[in-house]
């Protein structure tokens, strides 16, 4: 695991902002940290990039200590806050460079850094401009390299893409892909839950402090089937060793909360609504017909939704669109807050 949250708890004065929060995170993945206003989510964060200390309980990020090794943990975690403070007057060159050299990195490697950062961003052509000039979407792209000029082996994201254009957006989650498929571990917070259930193996809900999961894979209909399916790589399960607590019940000290699979929602619509129906009463008793006549489906992988296609056509049914419906991290929030109420 390469975030590793022990009972941890933070309070300011006497308001407690995160309550004895137990959560585990696994190397390689994109982990979305989702809830309400007020949750504890940017103070969980700040504890894990070792710029908070927690008032109790005990951290691990890639194997370090937060409170006792925080200079470590700084070198092995790229941090990038929902609002980026920069020094106005240095150029993004200058300001990459500094952060670089902070980091230890000799002024030949930070320069290269720099600019192969600026490029990953398409902050190129704005390398020698002042910060101060920047817009506030091209403010979070510098963020953003700031995070990554040193190559850590974890990213925290708090907030990353709030301000960001859509295309910035698109190259942001192909990017958090690209990272995690290369072993970095990213736990990112976000409030556009569309955006990023696109982008997330699994989710951490949170709430008042304490870090909480759904009965269900998040994404799944109420009432879906489990679809049959080759267990996709990367995907999170909740290991042997922590259990995820039921809908309502809070994280403690005695149940780490592992993040919830991320169960892809797929819709199917077919030229005859009624053969659609009567292949789904067949093969899948409990699919979720919209009112629309469309099925609509839980599907782990790229493989199950090939495998259900074959089975609908071979059946027999006429079928004209079979795509991810999206909506389902969303509707698992939503529910969350319900029962909550
Ligand atoms: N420096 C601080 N001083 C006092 N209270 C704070 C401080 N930082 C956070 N809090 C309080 O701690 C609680 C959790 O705040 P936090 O910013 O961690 O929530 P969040 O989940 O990130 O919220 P949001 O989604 O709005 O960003 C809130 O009640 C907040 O008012």
């Amino acid at each position: 695991m390469s975030i590793q949250a022990c009972g941890v708890t933070r309070s300011f004065d006497s308001v407690p902002a995160v309550s004895r929060l137990s959560i585990s995170v696994p190397s390689g993945s994109v982990t979305g940290l989702v809830g309400p206003n007020g949750a504890g989510k940017t103070t969980l964060l700040l504890m894990l990039a070792a710029l908070l200390r927690p008032d109790s309980g005990s951290i691990r990020v890639a194997g370090l200590d937060p409170v006792t090794q925080p200079r470590e943990v700084h070198r092995a975690v790229g941090w990038m806050p929902d609002t980026f403070g920069t020094w106005d007057s240095l150029t993004c060159t200058e300001i990459l460079m500094t952060f670089a050299a902070a980091q230890g990195l000799d002024s030949r490697t930070a320069r290269d850094r720099a600019d192969q950062m600026l490029s990953l961003v398409y902050l190129s052509d704005m390398a020698h401009t002042p910060a101060r000039v920047l817009s506030l979407g091209q403010r979070q792209r510098l963020g953003l390299a700031r995070a990554l000029v040193h190559s850590p082996q974890v990213l925290l994201l708090d907030e990353p893409a709030s301000g960001m254009d859509p295309r910035s957006r698109a190259d942001l989650r192909t990017l958090l892909r690209d990272l995690a498929s290369q072993g970095t571990t990213v736990l990112v917070s976000s409030h556009i839950l569309s955006e990023l259930e696109e982008v997330v193996d699994g989710v951490i809900f949170m709430a008042h402090g304490s870090a909480l999961a759904p009965s269900s894979p998040t994404g799944s209909p109420r009432g879906a089937p489990e679809l049959p399916s080759e267990p996709r790589a990367g995907t999170l399960a909740t290991g042997p060793e922590a259990s995820s607590p039921q809908a309502g019940e809070s994280g403690t000290q005695g149940s780490t909360v592992v993040p919830v699979p991320l169960e892809r929602t797929w819709r199917m619509r077919a030229l005859n609504t009624l053969a659609l129906a009567r292949w789904a009463q067949e093969s899948l008793p409990q699919a979720r017909t919209t009112p629309e006549g469309a099925l609509r489906l839980a599907v782990a992988d790229d493989a199950a939704a090939a495998r259900l296609l074959r089975s609908a056509l071979e059946a027999g049914v006429e079928v004209v669109s079979f795509a991810p419906a999206g909506g389902g991290l969303e509707e698992a929030y939503l529910s969350l807050e319900e029962e909550r109420r």
